[in-house]
């Protein structure tokens, strides 16, 4: 059996759940602190990928996390990773002890005077296993650490550390892996070299991860579902695209409002140092940096880049001029705002983007829904 066979393995469950088949996750938790914050959450966890909770510092969070992993009782019903660890309404509630989880924080937390070797084995005598260097081995790669085992925890990076923690955590085979802003100790350079292993993570393991971030970029690189928290209410859930390209959802992005669209790089030009990178019926040139052909790649295109036009344009300095159909208009919520949001849709295909634009504009276009026309991307950058 190798590594990925154990995370696809479920073990059964000590509580099962009401309907075996309900291989997806749920939380449900209301809680009130003396401080005056009130949380009131209902949310699904899909069986694998990153759920991603999202929100300002203050909404939430880290408190969500604490109540799936038992650290902090709220009333409700927390089931996880295939586990029923809390239902108040039938009088179960597991213990953090009992529960199969990783918890990943901000800071590693390795203990400073034992190696990384060390620091992996300590976390598996707690779990009495008997496959421990197997399971060590398969975290260790999974992680690319096999060079960093006999150096001293201080001779780490921080985004080195960050790995041994996730492989420490790994190691235990847990049923989900919680992860508190991981990358928030790390400065930029530091972020954008962990990002890849974030993603091998989500692409190779078959468990959830729910992921508590706050930054937009590790947002839109990371989440396949998204879960947006305001003053400890859920704003909106679900698949990220779908979030996103929702103009009532206001997701506070320091960017503005913007869609996300998955690609593949269809061909890289030496000469420009463009990628030509294909979503759908859309195909858009970005920056190549460093994209491969073939490689998967997120594009973020905000509203406010988007502009539309009636006929496809002869000459224009704007490169990415995309076919598109209205889906619906989105009135300003305040009536002394001049703009208007426009859903764009591809013809074949459930893409959407946003265009943000003067109702004067709209008005004197004749734009009305259903309608064909081009749309003018001014930019579509490549997430992180
Ligand atoms: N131990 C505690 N005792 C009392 N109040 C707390 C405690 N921890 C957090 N809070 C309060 O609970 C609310 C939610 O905090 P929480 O840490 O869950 O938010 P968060 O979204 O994770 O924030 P951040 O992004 O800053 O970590 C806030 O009002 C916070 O001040």
């Amino acid at each position: 059996m190798t590594f990925f066979d154990f995370f696809t393995g479920k073990r059964p469950s000590a509580h099962p759940a009401h309907g075996a088949s309900d291989a997806s996750g749920s939380v449900r938790l209301t809680l009130e602190r003396s401080t005056g914050f009130e949380l009131d959450v209902d949310f699904m966890i899909p069986e694998k990928g990153i759920t991603v909770l999202f929100g300002p510092s203050g909404c939430g969070k880290t408190t969500v996390l604490r109540c799936v992993a038992g650290l902090e009782r709220a009333r409700g019903r927390v089931f996880a990773g295939g586990n029923l660890w809390q239902d108040d309404a039938s009088g179960v509630f597991v213990p953090t002890h009992g529960r199969n989880l990783g918890y990943v924080f901000q800071e590693a937390s390795l203990f400073e005077h034992l190696n990384v070797r060390e620091n992996l084995r300590f976390g598996l005598k707690r779990a009495r296993t008997t496959d421990g260097e197997a399971r060590l081995a398969e975290a260790v790669e999974l992680l690319g650490i096999g060079g960093l085992l006999d150096r001293s925890v201080d001779e780490l990076s921080g985004g080195e550390k960050q790995r041994c923690a996730i492989a420490r955590a790994l190691a235990l085979r847990p049923d989900i892996l919680l992860m508190d802003e991981p990358l928030s100790a790390l400065d930029w350079a530091r972020k954008r070299e962990f990002l890849p292993w974030l993603e091998k993570l989500k692409d190779e393991l078959s468990i959830p991860i729910l992921y508590v971030t706050h930054s937009t970029e590790e947002m839109t690189r990371l989440a396949d579902r998204l879960v947006v928290l305001s003053q400890g209410r859920v704003l909106a859930q679900g698949a990220l695209r779908d979030v996103l390209a929702d103009p009532r959802v206001s997701v506070p992005a320091g960017d503005g409002r913007g869609v996300v669209l998955e690609g593949e790089v269809r061909s890289i030009s030496d000469a420009w140092h463009t990628a030509s990178v294909a979503a759908g019926d859309w195909t858009f040139e970005v920056p190549a940096g460093a994209l491969r052909p073939g490689g998967r790649v997120r594009l973020r295109v905000l509203a406010r880049d988007v502009s539309l036009v009636l006929e496809k344009p002869e000459r224009t300095s704007i490169r990415n001029v995309l076919h598109v159909r209205i889906a619906e208009f989105v009135p300003a919520e305040r009536p002394d705002d001049p703009y208007v949001h426009v859903v764009l849709e591809e013809e074949t295909g459930g893409r959407r983007m946003l265009a943000r634009l003067l109702a004067h504009s709209v008005d004197e276009l004749g734009l009305v829904r259903g309608m064909t026309l081009w749309a003018q991307v001014k930019s579509a950058g490549v997430v992180l």
